[in-house]
């Protein structure tokens, strides 16, 4: 049981309290007083709109199954459909022409465009990872992946495989021919790089086989560093730098004739430190933990040490990088992405504070008040003092409002400038994208991006559709209009509302982590359709979804669909159901395999060792990120085809049972792992389930509440 302090009539877990008071609010100039009742007066104001809101959503669903019930999938009567939802209020009326209004933006946000990398805020590790992952080496991430090759003469050998090394230099050369072409000859040739000042003005000059050469562009040449033996040579391209190490003692750069050494990509230019989908945070302690890392990087003094590769590492942020720019001035560029915070949807209670009537509060409302407060100790983020709030998981218009008045409620309790907290909408609801222009609107004083998180929007999709007919299998779902629609409608209803130059619009996550050379053939369609930013799960894919931002000037991109028409509601309805008939019985037995193994890796993790983000092997032992919306996916999936008789509870319990031993042989290695397979009734094996056959009755298709409460036990009794 835990123990409650009183505070201004709220319960509060004591170790909170003590964060808040002792750590979270030092400096910041708040009193504890303050804090509390400022707390005290967001559950007053905003809790029973809450409830409300999350009602809507579930009168909503009912009304729209009742619907599919007797008219079938949209597509049957697609203007019925959609007057259907006017008449219930799921669609509102479109707000007419208007620009976003949003001041104080950092240029990461506005004017540069790069990788959005996303991480668990609730590991360290990572997370610090993640903030330094600004700038992350080309050489490094093509030898370290599939990027160049993985097979023949080009496979990683034991030791360093120098025809693997030298593929890598040669792709590494054709990038600095494409972004920083010279006016004769090739990177491939060059002998020397030489900075040479005249009167006081530097310029970069280059020795090649064939004879000098400069860059075709010489206002590419952004500055120099010298470092004892090490020199830097800085360039800029489409906004995003590059740094050519040049060090003949280094191993890589003693076998190149100019010592080339390694060439250092700006990478993540932004971060999101998350809160939410990609961490298990189900009780008090855990959400001090995800709020100290985050504190811990606004105020630059986190630091985690531990053990790799025989060596105990410390790890702490970055310090900026310092160059001396051609005209002789220095030239300081940031040494760390800017950092966002995701704070969780309007759905979830914590216990970890309970208010008059001893009920949970809402956890969004305490994410709202803690995560500012830590970011008002910021000493290290954004240039221009604003706090970057993505919100996921909102349903239409009036929910985003009603985060915009929570954060401006929180700015009055904090004593912040109003709009100080931009936000970022999650374009992952069905209803968001559907009245996407009156959403951004309810927003647009402090609207930052709109990013397509299609995995959570695929889950909505199933979801809303699940009385409409069996779904398509989860790759075909894909494929399918909708979100082609969904993904265009997000780019072009940005344009119209000036996010172009303002605020970022952004697309999804890259949810294949060891699959680079795939995610180069295939991301580079992010900044073609106008995208200024895309997800990335690790360090390592910003560095090449990097390359993907100087092959593509998004800006100019954006201008090219500016007046492109914004597909319509009918294309975004057209349900990704199918006609049961065309798939074989081994289609389906392997489809339901596939789901419930990912299922089952993911949840056995999450439930017995509060790990919320993971890679799991598919059945064709492809590594998979599997966070709470992939889960969402997969549990929507097989419980839309228990609905409409595709497969039976015995056939589901069945192929469950059965993939928990693929599970547990993945999963052998792990000393704390407690294997599923003749365990069944254990609590991890037994949510995953839940999650399949009770998938059609969660609000909304969401996993967080299974998956917490089995948590909970966990921690409760440490029962497996
Ligand atoms: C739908 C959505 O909401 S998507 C958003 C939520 N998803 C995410 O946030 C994904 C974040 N990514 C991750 O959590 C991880 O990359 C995983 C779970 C997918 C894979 O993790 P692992 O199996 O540990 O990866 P792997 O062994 O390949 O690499 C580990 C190394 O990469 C680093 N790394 C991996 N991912 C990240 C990351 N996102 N940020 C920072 N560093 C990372 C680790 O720090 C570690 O390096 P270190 O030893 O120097 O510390
Ligand atoms: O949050 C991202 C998503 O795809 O869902
Ligand atoms: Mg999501």
């Amino acid at each position: 049981m835990p123990n409650y302090l009183d505070k201004r009539g709220l319960k509060v877990d004591a170790a909170l309290a003590a964060f808040v008071e002792t750590e979270a609010l030092a400096g910041t100039g708040v009193s504890a007083e303050d804090f509390w009742s400022g707390l005290e007066s967001l559950v007053s104001r905003f809790s029973q709109r809450n409830r409300e809101l999350l009602k809507i959503r579930d009168r909503l669903q009912s009304e729209i199954d009742d619907w599919h019930r007797s008219h079938g999938p949209a597509t049957a009567d697609l203007a019925g459909y959609e007057q259907f939802l006017r008449d219930i209020g799921y669609l509102v009326e479109e707000p007419g022409e208007f620009t976003i209004e949003t001041e104080g933006l950092d240029p990461e946000i506005s004017s540069l465009c790069g990788p959005q990398l996303v991480v668990p805020v609730s590991n360290a590790r990572y997370a610090l990872n993640a903030a330094n992952a600004r700038w992350g080496s080309l050489y490094d991430a093509l030898y370290g992946t599939d990027a160049v090759s993985r097979d023949g003469d080009l496979a990683p050998g034991r030791g360093f495989n120098a025809a693997r090394g030298a593929a890598v230099v040669a792709r590494a050369a054709e990038f600095l021919d494409d972004s920083f072409p010279l006016a004769k000859g090739s990177h491939r040739d060059v002998t020397a790089y030489t900075v040479l000042d005249t009167a006081g003005v530097a310029a970069l000059v280059l020795d090649t086989t064939a004879g000098p050469t400069t860059l075709a562009d010489k206002t590419q040449f952004a500055g120099y560093r010298e470092d004892g033996g090490r020199a830097g040579i800085l360039l800029v391209h489409n906004g995003l730098h590059a740094e050519l190490v040049l060090d003949r003692e280094n191993p890589i750069g003693a076998h190149h004739p100019a010592g080339l050494a390694d060439i250092v990509l700006e990478s993540a230019l932004t971060t999101i430190q998350d809160c939410e989908d990609s961490v298990a945070a189900v009780d008090a302690e855990d959400k001090i933990g995800v709020y100290r890392n985050w504190l811990g990087l606004m105020t630059g003094s986190l630091v985690e040490r531990f053990e790799k590769g025989g060596k105990t590492v410390e790890r702490r942020l970055n310090p900026d990088l310092t160059f001396t720019a051609p005209d002789g001035k220095p030239l300081v560029l940031k040494g760390r992405a800017l950092l966002l915070v995701r704070n969780v949807g309007h759905l979830m209670t914590t216990r970890a504070v309970l208010d008059a009537e001893d009920r949970p509060i809402g956890e969004g409302l305490l994410d709202a008040a803690i995560t500012v407060l830590c970011a008002k100790s910021d000493r290290t983020n954004s240039r221009t003092g604003a706090i970057y709030v993505v919100k996921p998981k909102m349903h239409g218009p009036d929910e985003v409002a009603f985060a915009c008045e929570i954060f401006g409620a929180v700015e009055e309790m904090l004593g912040l400038k109003p709009n100080t907290v931009k936000i970022g909408i999650m374009d992952e609801e069905r209803r968001t994208s559907a009245n996407l222009k009156a959403a951004i609107h309810a927003a647009r004083e402090r609207v930052f991006f709109i990013n397509t998180g299609f995995l959570d929007r695929t889950g909505d999709e199933i979801h809303t559709a699940m009385e409409a007919g069996p779904v398509l299998r989860k790759d075909d779902i894909k494929s399918e209009r909708w979100i082609s629609a969904y993904e265009d409608r997000n780019v072009l209803i940005g344009l119209a509302c000036g996010f172009s130059g303002r605020a970022q619009i952004g697309k999804g996550m890259w949810a294949r982590p060891d699959d680079m050379a795939e995610m180069l053939k295939q991301k580079i369609g992010h900044p073609r359709s106008g995208a200024n930013c895309a997800w990335v799960p690790s360090p390592t894919a910003a560095t090449l979804h990097a390359l993907h931002y100087h092959a593509v000037n998004v800006f100019e991109a954006q201008k090219r669909r500016h007046n492109e028409p914004t597909p319509g509601l009918e294309t975004l309805f057209s349900m990704p159901v199918l006609d049961a008939t065309t798939l074989a019985h081994d289609q389906i037995v392997r489809e339901l395999e596939n789901n419930a193994q990912g299922i089952l890796g993911y949840v056995v993790r999450w439930v017995q060792q509060g790990v919320g983000c993971s890679k799991v092997p598919d059945l064709n032992n492809v590594a998979l990120m599997e966070d709470r919306a992939t889960c969402r996916i997969s549990s929507q999936a097989v419980a839309n085809w228990l609905r409409h008789g595709l497969v039976s509870k015995e056939e589901v319990t069945d192929t469950f049972e059965r993939m928990a031993s693929v599970v547990d042989q993945q999963n052998a290695g792990d000393p704390l792992y407690r294997p599923m397979a003749g365990n069944f009734q254990s609590v991890a094996f037994q949510a995953a389930l839940d999650l399949a056959l009770h998938g059609a009755d969660q609000p909304s298709g969401y996993t967080e509440p299974i998956l917490h409460a089995r948590r909970e036990k966990v921690k409760a009794r440490d029962a497996v």
